[in-house]
């Protein structure tokens, strides 16, 4: 790593260059040795960078490929064939075609008023920092939120948190979702270990949140992933905080393999769940978890998880799917930008998609949105 004093490399930027506009990532698969940028001019680099996992995480996807449809535009690239591709490059996650379809519908608006390609691009540019910008003041109102709630379930300070994968900057426009809430309860001094499960098989805990809590000064320790029950059962983890990558309407999270386990654990150790994300996660059309598709990934990632470096024979079969998904009855509490709901209680996530200013549902109404 380098300079941790210096201000974070953005987890993505739109770059005007004299040839062209250009979608700069932070290379996430270089972490945490190197911060490198990764430079995509067309649409197809982009997708292969986030089928690749340069660029990753729900709330940045998202924003991506909002990007990717600009860039399409202002390049004068078939934009609907772009973002088709663009959607399809990772099918979990739902913001990605979230971002995706924002955007394009902008640019469908400005062709099917009269509007020039040129008009289309720049309202395409224009919706896509929108995304950015909006997630980024998600960001903070989750992090609002999620610490005040976890001060409500867990009373007293000198919290305990175990984390799964990697939910800070990296993912977002702004600080993140569930390490969002990490980062504003640390800097209240109310965070005494942020327990870190390496996330198997990329490492995105042990490579990426290690590497941002390191640069935030939180006290942090890694620990394999199935060091986790232990953990429970010496009495260590006050509360569990996950992000997602598509919550069903259900409340059923999909998040990265390893969470459900988590859960399971949690209830058994009456340690409560809560997930950290933004609305554009939430996805009504999908009634429940069971309907989740979720991604497969290579067998390599398990059998040689840093190439060059086997962990298995030759020729080993694998099981790679890159999320699970947790069942409502599981999970305590979901934090969103717009409120909080309690799916254990049976509350519905349909109250988060009606107009600001609602309050939550949770227990007696503590969380006001
Ligand atoms: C706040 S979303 C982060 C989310 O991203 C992960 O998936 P992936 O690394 O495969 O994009 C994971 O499920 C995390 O919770």
């Amino acid at each position: 790593m380098s300079d941790q004093d210096a201000s974070p490399v953005p987890s993505l930027r739109w770059v005007e260059l004299p040839e062209g506009p250009v979608v700069v990532l932070l290379d996430q698969t270089r972490l945490p040795r190197e911060e490198v940028e990764f430079f995509c001019t067309d649409v197809p680099a982009l997708v292969d960078a986030i089928r690749a996992l340069r660029v990753r995480g729900a709330p940045l996807l998202g924003v991506a490929g909002g990007y990717g449809v600009a860039l399409a535009a202002a390049r004068g690239f078939d934009v609907e064939e772009s973002a088709r591709q663009l959607a399809a490059a990772r099918p979990t996650a739902v913001n990605l075609a979230w971002g995706v379809q924002r955007v394009l519908a902008c640019h469908r608006r400005i062709l099917d008023a009269g509007g020039t390609p040129e008009a289309a691009a720049r309202a395409a540019l224009g919706e896509a920092r929108a995304v950015h910008r909006e997630d980024a003041e998600a960001a903070e109102r989750l992090a609002e939120s999620g610490a005040d709630l976890l001060r409500e379930l867990v009373p007293g300070g000198g919290l305990r948190i175990l984390t799964h994968c990697n939910t800070g900057r990296l993912v977002s426009g702004g600080e993140g979702t569930a390490l969002a809430v990490v980062w504003r309860l640390h800097r209240a001094g109310e965070v005494r270990t942020l327990w870190v499960d390496e996330t198997r098989p990329l490492f995105q805990g042990s490579r990426l949140t290690a590497y941002e809590a390191a640069r935030e000064g939180v006290p942090y320790s890694v620990l394999p992933d199935n060091a986790a029950g232990s953990l429970f059962a010496a009495g260590e983890v006050d509360a569990v905080l996950t992000g997602a990558d598509r919550i069903a309407a259900d409340g059923s999270v999909a998040n990265k393999i390893g969470t459900y386990p988590l859960a399971v654990l949690a209830r058994y150790h009456h340690v409560p769940f809560v997930v950290v994300a933004p609305t554009s996660t939430v996805d009504l059309a999908t009634d429940t978890g069971s309907l989740i598709e979720v991604e497969q990934r290579s067998g390599h990632e398990v059998t040689e998880p840093v190439p060059g470096t086997p962990v298995a024979p030759l020729g080993a079969r694998a099981y790679n799917p890159a999320f699970d998904v947790t069942p409502p009855e599981l999970v305590t509490a979901i934090v969103t930008e717009a409120g909080v709901v309690s799916p254990v209680t049976g509350d519905d996530l349909a109250d988060l998609c009606s107009p600001p200013g609602r309050t939550s549902r949770l227990g007696n109404g503590m969380m006001n949105s």
